[in-house]
């Protein structure tokens, strides 16, 4: 089924196959809430074509024939039947916006979930702007179709067959003419298809560079300031503006002639309905009740119609969405779930030892590591340096397991660490490098981060012990100050020190302190660094940094240069 789906749709050998399974899985599980609403839907569609029927028994059996008692009978039931489709449409309206949102929320948390187990290099080359069109517009109109669109189409269907029967029974004859009008539209329908999904992709295309740009520039403004570029940025936001504005307007205008034709022979049908159907009246061969309630039959049955075509547009947003959803959701992790993956061992010591690596990034040629080898004791404290862009945040990020090495291995404590699921191997490893990442919360929240199930006590030793004690002093409600997104109101050496005690909270095997201290006079990093050789002793800890001042004191120096591991001035291996 599914993939006649695809192939109905995206016309080119049904590529969205498995995309379409996928969603069917967010939609299976609300199968019971589905059937319900369409159970109402049945209801609701009933109650809306019982209401010219009773027109019709009004005017002709009740006002024509000068009957009063079927005047009033006829009347009590419309009223009626208006109640209770009131009150069905709302219940209907309430349910139909908890399945959506159920939907759509499912839908949601398990492409973030598939995106959080995505390497770096995926966020290197994605744009966040681009990532945030597609899990929220791109998502939105999947959902808007899986459910809105769906219900529609059942509603129009039923709508359409119950009027078509109206009509037949009203007169069969006056009905040839629906049989011509709808087999024109669907031809035009097929006809307008692919300029609608060409529109709407590209439209969808320049939403995600809006997004991307804004995503860019505001965190960047102080640096657009500083620079006097403001102008330029405004220039560049306009572009994006008047292209945007320039798709969309093409977009009105394919959608507006792939709905207008049908429109314009909907009104050619209804009037020859009038004039052929009124000259019977007229004849004496028709009444008139007759006349009317064929005539709102008719505009009933072009309702269905002109959604069941709108749901042609629609398929073909959802198509392009699902397709941008897709090219996510595809996207393989660096380092795939491995259900032999085994538990970090409870007496891990931190040694360490590389053994031959190679490394190049994914999809470049430059090997950063070339059959390097080293060997950290536990619980000693290595200095690791090397020129800038050498490979050591490298070396760190394949420790950790971010990226495999293409050949070679890694092992703590003579394991080798592909056998250890990474979730419990990154907790051991803290790694305070030159980018902090702090959240909008206050400033015990962003210590605990790591560490949740830290007590206040601890967090306040930790942060005591990453000598912020000043800043603590100087922020009005103390440590539950609220620290402003990214912790902007904070100085570069202020974030380091809540980074510092974010890991001592960690409690990690290994530590390593990346250009950790780099914003920070060296007066405080000599402290830090003495607090951490307190609290860390005897635990593994890595210091990365082109100052001396910081590497000083390591008992183990490691040199990577041209992709080797050199111990002091001699080469380890
Ligand atoms: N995700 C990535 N994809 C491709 N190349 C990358 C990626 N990250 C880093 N690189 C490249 O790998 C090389 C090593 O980078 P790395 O950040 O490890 O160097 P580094 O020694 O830590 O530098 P620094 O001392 O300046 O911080 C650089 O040439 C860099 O451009």
């Amino acid at each position: 089924m599914f993939r006649w789906l695809s192939a109905a749709i995206d016309g080119q050998g049904g590529h969205l196959e498995d995309a379409f399974r996928w969603l069917y899985t967010f939609v299976k599980p609300q199968t019971k809430a589905i059937m319900g609403l369409m159970l109402l839907s049945v209801f609701a569609s009933g109650m809306v074509l019982l209401q010219p029927w009773l027109t019709k028994t009004l005017i002709d059996d009740g006002l024509i024939a000068k009957d009063y008692d079927t005047l009033v009978s006829v009347a009590l039931l419309m009223i009626s039947v208006g109640i209770i489709s009131t009150a069905l449409s709302g219940v209907t309206r309430y349910l139909h916006t908890r399945l959506s949102g159920r939907i759509l929320f499912a839908l949601r948390d398990n492409l973030y979930q598939h995106l959080q187990t995505l390497s770096p290099s995926f966020y290197g080359k994605r744009r966040i702007g681009d990532l945030l069109s597609r899990l929220d517009g791109d998502v939105a109109e999947i959902q808007r179709f899986a459910v809105d669109s769906m219900f529609s189409a059942v509603s129009s269907v039923l709508g359409l067959v119950g009027s078509v029967v109206m009509l037949l029974a009203l007169s069969w004859k006056l009905s040839l003419l629906v049989l011509i009008m709808i087999p024109l539209e669907v031809l035009w329908l097929r006809w307008m298809r692919r300029k609608v999904e060409v529109r709407v992709r590209t439209i969808r295309e320049r939403s995600a560079d809006l997004s991307s740009f804004l995503v860019e520039t505001l965190p960047a403004m102080k640096f657009i300031q500083s620079v006097g570029q403001e102008h330029r940025e405004r220039v560049k936001l306009n572009t994006l503006n008047e292209n945007y504005l320039s798709d969309l307007l093409k977009l009105q205008v394919t959608e507006f002639f792939t709905q207008a034709i049908p429109g314009t022979l909907t009104s050619l049908t209804r009037a020859s309905a009038f004039l052929i159907g009124g000259y019977w009246v007229i004849q004496g061969d028709w009444q008139l009740g007759s006349l009317i309630a064929f005539s709102t039959y008719l505009g009933m049955a072009v309702g269905p119609v002109n959604s069941l075509l709108g749901l042609y547009v629609a398929i073909q947003r959802m198509s392009v969405s699902l397709g941008r959803v897709n090219e996510l959701r595809i996207e393989q992790p660096e380092i795939p779930h491995d259900a032999s993956w085994k538990p970090l061992p409870e007496n891990v010591t931190g040694e360490l030892r590389f053994n031959n690596l190679s490394f190049a990034y994914p999809g470049r040629e430059q090997l950063i590591l070339s059959e390097a080898s080293a060997e950290i004791p536990a619980g000693s404290k290595v200095a690791l340096s090397g020129p800038s862009g050498v490979g050591k945040s490298t070396l760190i990020d394949l420790m950790q397991r971010y990226y495999d090495p293409q050949s070679g291995s890694i092992t703590l404590d003579g394991i080798d660490i592909r056998t250890i699921n990474p979730l419990e191997l990154r907790k051991s490893i803290a790694v305070v490098s030159q980018d902090i990442v702090l959240f909008r919360g206050s400033l015990s929240e962003n210590i605990r981060y790591a560490s949740p199930e830290a007590s206040d006590q601890q967090v306040e030793a930790a942060a005591e012990q990453a000598q912020l004690q000043s800043l603590i002093a100087e922020l009005p409600q103390g440590i539950d100050s609220i620290i402003g997104e990214r912790g902007q109101q904070l100085s570069g050496g202020q974030r380091q020190r809540i980074a510092i005690a974010r890991a001592l909270l960690q409690n990690p095997i290994i530590l390593v302190l990346d250009e950790a201290t780099a914003a920070v006079d060296e007066a405080t990093e000599a402290q830090v660094i003495d607090a951490v050789d307190q609290l860390f002793a005897g635990r593994t800890r890595i210091l990365i940094s082109h100052r001396a001042s910081t590497l000083a004191g390591a008992e183990q120096r490691v040199i990577l240069q041209d992709g080797k591991l050199l111990a002091g001035e001699a080469i380890i291996a």
